[in-house]
């Protein structure tokens, strides 16, 4: 299905164009598991040893039976190879096939680490169904390398090269014959395998495209059914379907040409020998006996060919899934890409910042490890531009760590020297915000200039200008969001952030939570430049409650330990009382182990925002960040979150945004965001007066 609603992730444009893997690739797979590969191997020797023992066995019954000698003994042996063969060979089964599981588990498990701490960027552009399908499917193909004969393969050509010294020493002019037609067929698997690798890794592609497309189709299944659009869905998951189903006949047809040449190889190579040394025995060049021994180790060459063509049929199909799973695992993690030109000093005191940023004790970051008057400030804006990259990103796998993902907050990031020079031109503090700590005013606010001025929209043009190309690499689109975006927020008080739809303000909460790094400017959280401080401890600090208050599935309870595993019985109770949910407990006998479904689907919307509530205050985290987190809730569920939120606020920062301004007017600082930029900074009543945007949206909400 061409998902034109999602975006498509990195996209190929050629057939060959996509991620590679190579067998040295692999290989890191199969050494984790080297002890017993080793042991493997050996079993396979010794099964070889046993198979090559046995045509020397039945060539000398043909010569006792000859000679009218007995043949008990050679029976009992010929007997206890066979048994001891079967029993290698069943054993030597059971541990490849668990290998081969050790090979997928530790392939899944380095992926999700990977997958889940990738820069939530690569989220923004890749889908979901298809990261999962290379969990679940991609993964699942590595097994094959195993079970389908590698190991065979390599003790197999012992087998081979004994049977080919056995036969030079039989007849070397019948081994030549038999030379040939193997050659013939090698040459022609080899030739298979390319296709065989690019076949297979754009059939997973296909498998990916359908897991998307069919995560799409259920995620939003109630969307879909009310939009009577269920058979136009079911129509593209199945297009979807055919084009794996298209994929893997491709497949097929390729690994059909591979699979009879062994079989082909040994029927030629059969016949020959039987002709030409059939007419060998009559004209007294060779014996029988060597010619039915020949004969034997004919088939013994030939068996571990078959296995060495499926092996090789399997590797380069587990090729094509493992370019896609080093896709991934090559990709940098969060924290990868970040420049390290953060001035030193501020790293130094970070430092001091982990000491005193493990106690969420609610007072504030870290009291006492570094400069007090700093902490004043729980967030600062200076100066910010930001702009998500856009579009798909071709890309082959090996992204350049520095290059690929940068987007905004890499190459134009952080040194002061390469802010955007229009952000700190006289045209954008002038026509926007304030941008620099000097231009603060006493009391944490910013600021603020005329928004509707026309002066300060061509200003942001050419921010937006200035921003996209400071952004954007090759390849990558970007749209600024944020322009010059200055505002300070002191500790402990309730400031909401509020303006149009689109305007930037759950962006800004992503940057505070240092989702993404802006294009330039800074960002400080009690005084300190985030890019100084580890972003886990930086986390740690901080309650966000996402604007569609995303609920896991599982329990209540797995739910509220999230951010704090540690936390009692009684807390989680005590904290669901505040946010007024007590009665979902009363509801299920379950009691916290009640589930909430899919996405917290069995929860009403109200619901599911407080228990997103709920699950930050239980962190009790200093800074707390709610993105409309009142916007599902009754008039009477409003007001009691919003006393619950009031107590646990106490002496906490308060980051509200807020559609509905009756639940933030009476915060202590209301700032207001236009088009990215901020245009208005004060309480409720200075910005009736001062703000004409701020004045419409209250006049619209009836609040004046
Ligand atoms: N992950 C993303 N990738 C690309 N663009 C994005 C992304 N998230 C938001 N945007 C764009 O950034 C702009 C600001 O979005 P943001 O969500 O910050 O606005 P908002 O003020 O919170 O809006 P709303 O009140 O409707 O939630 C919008 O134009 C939006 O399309």
């Amino acid at each position: 299905m061409t998902n034109t609603a999602q975006p498509r992730g990195r996209r190929r444009g050629k057939d060959d164009g996509g991620p590679r893997a190579r067998f040295s690739d692999l290989l890191p797979y199969l050494l984790e598991h080297k002890k017993v590969l080793a042991f493997v191997i050996v079993l396979s020797v010794l099964g070889a040893a046993a198979s090559l023992a046995q045509p020397l066995l039945v060539s000398q019954v043909i010569t006792l039976v000859t000679n009218n000698q007995s043949l008990s003994g050679l029976v009992w042996a010929l007997v206890a190879l066979v048994v001891v063969s079967g029993l290698i060979s069943g054993f030597q089964h059971y541990l490849l096939q668990r290998t081969g599981e050790g090979v997928v588990l530790s392939s899944r498990r380095k992926l999700v680490r990977r997958m889940l701490n990738l820069p939530i960027r690569e989220f923004d552009v890749r889908r979901t169904g298809d990261l999962v399908s290379r969990v679940g499917s991609d993964t699942t193909l590595l097994r094959a390398v195993l079970t389908q004969g590698l190991v065979e393969a390599i003790g197999g050509s012992l087998t081979f090269v004994g049977a080919l010294i056995a036969m030079l020493i039989i007849d070397p002019v019948l081994l030549g014959l038999t030379v040939l037609v193997v050659g013939v067929s090698i040459v022609v698997v080899v030739l298979l395998s390319a296709r065989i690798r690019v076949a297979s890794r754009k059939a997973q592609e296909k498998v990916g495209d359908l897991a998307a497309s069919v995560e799409r189709a259920i995620t939003a299944v109630r969307t879909v059914r009310a939009a009577n659009a269920t058979d136009r869905e079911v129509a593209a998951v199945e297009k979807d379907a055919e084009g794996a189903w298209q994929m893997g006949i491709q497949v097929a047809k390729i690994s059909a040409l591979v699979v009879p040449v062994a079989g082909i190889a040994m029927q030629v190579a059969f016949l020959t020998v039987i002709g030409v040394g059939g007419y060998r025995v009559a004209s007294g060049a060779t014996s029988i006996a060597s010619l039915v021994s020949f004969i034997l180790f004919l088939f013994l060459m030939i068996l571990p060919l078959g296995q060495a063509f499926g092996a090789f049929t399997s590797v380069n199909s587990a090729l094509g899934a493992l370019g896609r799973i080093q896709e991934i695992i090559n990709l940098p993690i969060e924290g990868q890409t970040d420049r390290d030109d953060v001035p030193l000093h501020v790293r130094g005191a970070a430092a001091g910042v982990g000491a005193g940023a493990g106690a969420s004790d609610g007072a504030g970051f870290g009291a006492g490890a570094f400069d007090a008057a700093a902490v004043e400030l729980a967030v600062e804006f200076e100066a910010v531009e930001f702009a998500y990259a856009e579009g798909a990103v071709p890309g082959d796998g090996s992204v350049d760590a520095r290059g690929d993902l940068s987007g905004p907050g890499t190459p134009a990031t952080a040194s002061p020297a390469a802010a955007s020079p229009a952000a700190a031109s006289p045209a954008a503090t002038a026509g926007g915000v304030a941008a620099t700590p000097a231009d603060s005013l006493p009391g944490g606010t910013a600021r603020a200039g005329g928004g509707s001025d026309p002066s300060a929209i061509g200003a942001r043009e050419s921010l937006a200008t200035l921003g996209s190309r400071a952004t954007g690499g090759p390849g990558i689109q970007s749209t600024t969001v944020l322009r010059g975006v200055s505002f300070s927020v002191p500790r402990g008080k309730r400031i909401a952030l509020v303006g149009p739809s689109g305007a930037g303000k759950s962006t800004i909460l992503a940057l505070i939570e240092r989702f993404y790094d802006p294009t330039s400017g800074v960002i400080r959280v009690g005084g300190i430049d985030i890019r100084a401080l580890d972003r886990q401890e930086l986390r740690s600090q901080i309650g966000y409650v996402e604007q569609d208050a995303p609920v896991l599935a599982g329990s209540i309870r797995s739910n509220l330990l999230l951010a704090t595993p540690d936390a009692t019985d009684e807390q989680c109770t005590a904290v669901l009382g505040a946010v007024n949910l007590l009665e979902v407990l009363e509801r299920s006998p379950q009691g916290l182990d009640a589930p909430v479904g899919e996405e917290g689907v069995m929860l009403s919307g109200g619901e599911r925002q407080r228990l997103a509530i709920a699950r930050a205050l239980l962190a009790a985290p200093p800074i707390l960040l709610l993105d409309e987190s009142t916007s599902s809730l009754d008039g009477l569920n409003e007001q009691m979150l919003r006393e619950a939120i009031d107590a646990v606020a106490e002496n906490r920062t308060l980051i509200v945004i807020a559609h509905r301004l009756s639940t933030v007017v009476d915060s202590d600082l209301i700032i207001v965001l236009d088009h990215g930029s901020v245009v208005g900074v004060g309480t409720h009543s200075e910005l009736v007066v001062s703000t004409p945007l701020y004045r419409e949206l209250a006049k619209r909400q009836l609040l004046v």
